[in-house]
């Protein structure tokens, strides 16, 4: 379970985060709407403990990240693509990993062979492609077997294959008892996966909740987040 309660973000005279509260629960999937610069980075960067609140917290299964023994076997995350150096091959990069969380090595290969990387494994990765390289960010965050999952656009140049997949590895995580969070750009892919939403404008959230009540007046979720960012010639 993730709780963020009361954040606020100040950077410089900017509040890019006002009073961001709400939970993503165990057995669900939360889509985290909202326009560019909407504030959704900044709150998942404070979530995994890259960054500071100026007030507030946020916790993953009631602790904060900081203080997570071997925190990847916790919540597996992925923001901006894989993380890993470039020089490195997919296998030593989830083998460092898997070395620095406490995780048997065997997870390796399994991660490997689930993400569809299993021939991929002794390529460098600054040759993966894009997709390629979300692939290999997803097969991090499962190598510790997490309760909880926080992606930041997890299907960002996959194929149809590779999109079908992460769909069906979130609902599954999410039916047996797992907490998903993942923020996306694309109405349909969220609209088509997520049981609740939360939806933020400039720093604040401006609707929470099951899909259907968020959704509840307007046609679709398209029309539902227009309508609540007031943010009609966004993408
Ligand atoms: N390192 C930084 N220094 C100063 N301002 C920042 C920094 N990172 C983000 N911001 C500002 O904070 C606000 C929220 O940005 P954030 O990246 O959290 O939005 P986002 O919802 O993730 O956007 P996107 O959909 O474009 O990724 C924006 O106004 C942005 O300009």
């Amino acid at each position: 379970m993730l709780t963020i309660d009361g954040l606020f973000k100040q950077r410089g005279s900017r509040l890019v985060l006002s009073d961001v509260t709400f939970q993503a629960l165990p057995g669900k999937v939360t889509g985290f709407l909202g326009p560019n610069g909407a504030g959704k980075s900044s709150t998942l960067r404070i979530l995994l403990g890259l960054d500071h609140p100026t007030r507030g917290h946020a916790l993953v299964d009631g602790r904060p990240y900081r203080s997570l023994h071997d925190p990847l076997r916790i919540v597996g995350s992925m923001l901006d693509g894989s993380g890993a150096h470039r020089s490195r091959t997919a296998r030593n990069h989830l083998a460092w990993v898997a070395r620095s969380n406490g995780i048997p090595r065997r997870r390796v290969n399994e991660v490997l062979d689930q993400a569809g990387l299993a021939g991929d494994g002794h390529t460098r990765v600054g040759r993966f492609s894009l997709g390629m390289g979300q692939r290999l960010g997803l097969a991090t965050a499962l190598l510790g077997e997490p309760g909880v999952l926080v992606l930041d656009e997890p299907v960002n140049g996959l194929d149809p294959e590779g999109i079908r997949w992460v769909r069906g590895l979130l609902r599954g995580h999410a039916d047996a008892g797992g907490t998903v969070l993942l923020s996306s750009h694309l109405m349909s892919e969220v609209a088509e996966i997520a049981d609740d939403l939360v939806i933020i404008a400039g720093g604040r959230i401006v609707k929470a909740g099951p899909l259907a009540q968020v959704t509840a007046g307007y046609t679709t979720l398209e029309d539902a987040f227009f309508g609540l960012t007031g943010e009609a010639g966004q993408r």
